[in-house]
């Protein structure tokens, strides 16, 4: 956020908050008040990192924060973010969502060249390509290796007098833009807005680089955009149902998911319930298309936070465990079509279908609002092998068979995209990464 007249602060603070649903390992601020950076960071959830006295010493008009899922390097303090460095460019706070597809290859370069680096993130790369390009001040030197970069990633990067926000070519990776209290503000996800009572302006387009500073906001093409693709798996799973991709409301698309999903599946019950949260939306589609009652048959532990992002299967498993319990008074002696967002590894399903068995559910029939995942994600989710994915290994009804399902059935990949489209947004013409279901990689390591 860039704001001259305010201490930006407490704006960062609770927009973190905010977007605590998109990283729960570690959190980081950099704050400048046109002098120095000065940066927090702490392994922990922002209410762990920021208590106290943490906050003290911090203000200042300029600041970027970063909420930590890891998908390349380490669950380590080392490894959180902002990454703030000092080079020829002066010092410089750096902060991405997203994951380099050539990291390991521009990794190996740099060090072959003598690069020293402090942590095992791709996120690091970008700084070193930075520091060594040929230009002395940051905007052309982002010109210079930005397109050295491929893969997903969106980037803010911080001076101690501006803001420098861009995408990749294709956009993989969401980046709003927002006015509040006289500066500007950007956010992976507009519900960061709402919660600092920012006004939503527009989204940052796939290759656009946006700097602010007090002059005010200028837009650049960083790299000739290619073809969009906004990671679909955002409104699947990863978004908060309140945010808007590209106009396009979350809930209301996870909705339409459930209605077509719906459309696809010929099965009865007696209830619907889905898998709090992030299944809800979609849930409540499927229950109204098919008119059947929706009903709370899973309750979450708020505590506990997402389990598809920690970082090992330990945790995972640990985490579902802990967090869903059945509501015995609804579910039992029912026959329940329960709907999830996503079968991924498969380690929440298995579960919650034993839970509710337990709980004397008569039958248990799976509707999952996504086609199979097959094929691992390069560009930001962490499911980089094959292994891991239950789908790649097993077919619908081994996978049944697998989970423990009375039935299981998966929306279609055309059914997915129709859903996407018919909700409004800004662009009607915006396409959509689908790599993890049709394995048609956007980019690869020759582009
Ligand atoms: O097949 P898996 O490997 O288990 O991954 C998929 C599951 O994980 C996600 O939920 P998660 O609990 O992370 O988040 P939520 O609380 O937002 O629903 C997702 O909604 C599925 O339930
Ligand atoms: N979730 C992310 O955006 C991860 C950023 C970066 N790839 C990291 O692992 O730190
Ligand atoms: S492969 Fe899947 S999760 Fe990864 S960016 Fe593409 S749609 Fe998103
Ligand atoms: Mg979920």
């Amino acid at each position: 956020m860039f704001a001259p007249e305010k201490d930006v602060q407490s704006y960062i603070h609770f927009g973190l908050y905010a977007l605590q649903h998109r990283g729960q390992e570690s959190a980081g601020i950099s704050i400048s008040d046109g002098s120095d950076i000065k940066t927090k960071k702490k392994m922990g959830l922002v209410s762990e990192v920021f208590q106290g006295d943490t906050l003290e010493n911090l203000s200042g008009y300029n600041a970027i924060g970063h909420v930590r899922y890891s998908t390349e390097g380490d669950s380590s303090v080392t490894n959180a973010q902002p990454l703030t460095i000092t080079c020829k460019l002066g010092k410089i706070s750096i902060v991405h969502n997203g994951n380099l597809k050539n990291a390991k290859g521009l990794r190996k370069r740099l060090e072959e060249e003598g690069t020293i680096f402090q942590t095992t993130t791709d996120s690091e790369i970008l700084a070193h390509l930075l520091a060594k390009s040929s230009y002395n001040n940051i905007i052309d030197g982002l010109k210079e290796v930005a397109s050295m970069m491929k893969g997903g990633y969106t980037f803010l990067l911080m001076t101690t007098d501006r803001l420098i926000a861009f995408r990749d070519a294709h956009g993989f990776r969401p980046l709003s833009l927002g006015k509040v209290d006289g500066g500007y503000v950007l956010s992976s996800e507009t519900c960061a807005f709402d919660t600092i009572g920012a006004e939503y302006v527009r989204d940052i387009s796939p290759g656009e680089m946006v700097v602010i500073d007090k002059q005010g906001i200028t837009s650049t093409t960083l790299l000739e955009p290619k073809d969009p693709s906004l990671c679909i798996f955002e409104y699947i799973y990863f978004a908060r149902p309140d945010s808007n991709l590209i106009g396009k409301n979350v809930h209301l698309v996870r909705k339409e998911l459930g209605k077509e999903l719906a459309k696809e599946s010929n099965i009865t019950a007696d209830i619907v319930s889905g898998v709090p949260d992030s299944s809800l939306s979609a849930a409540s589609g499927v229950a109204e298309a098919l008119n059947l009652p929706y009903e709370m048959g899973l309750i979450k532990n708020r505590y506990i936070g997402r389990t598809f992002i920690k970082p090992n299967q330990e945790m995972r498993e640990l985490g579902v465990q802990v967090k869903l319990n059945p509501v015995n008074a609804t579910v039992f002696g029912k026959r329940i079509i329960l709907v999830d967002d996503s079968i991924v590894r498969g380690t929440t399903i298995t579960n919650i279908i034993k839970t509710l068995r337990d709980a004397g559910a008569k039958e248990v029939h799976i509707l999952i609002s996504s086609p199979p995942v097959k094929f691992p994600c390069y560009y930001g989710i962490d499911t980089s092998s094959c292994g891991e994915l239950i789908a790649s290994k097993l077919n619908v009804e081994e996978i049944r068979t697998e989970i423990g399902a009375d039935s299981l059935q998966f929306l279609s990949i055309q059914g997915m995209v129709r859903a996407v489209e018919r909700v409004p947004g800004l662009n009607e013409n915006t396409g959509y990464c689908l790599a993890c279901f049709n394995g048609e990689y956007p980019v690869t390591e020759e582009d």
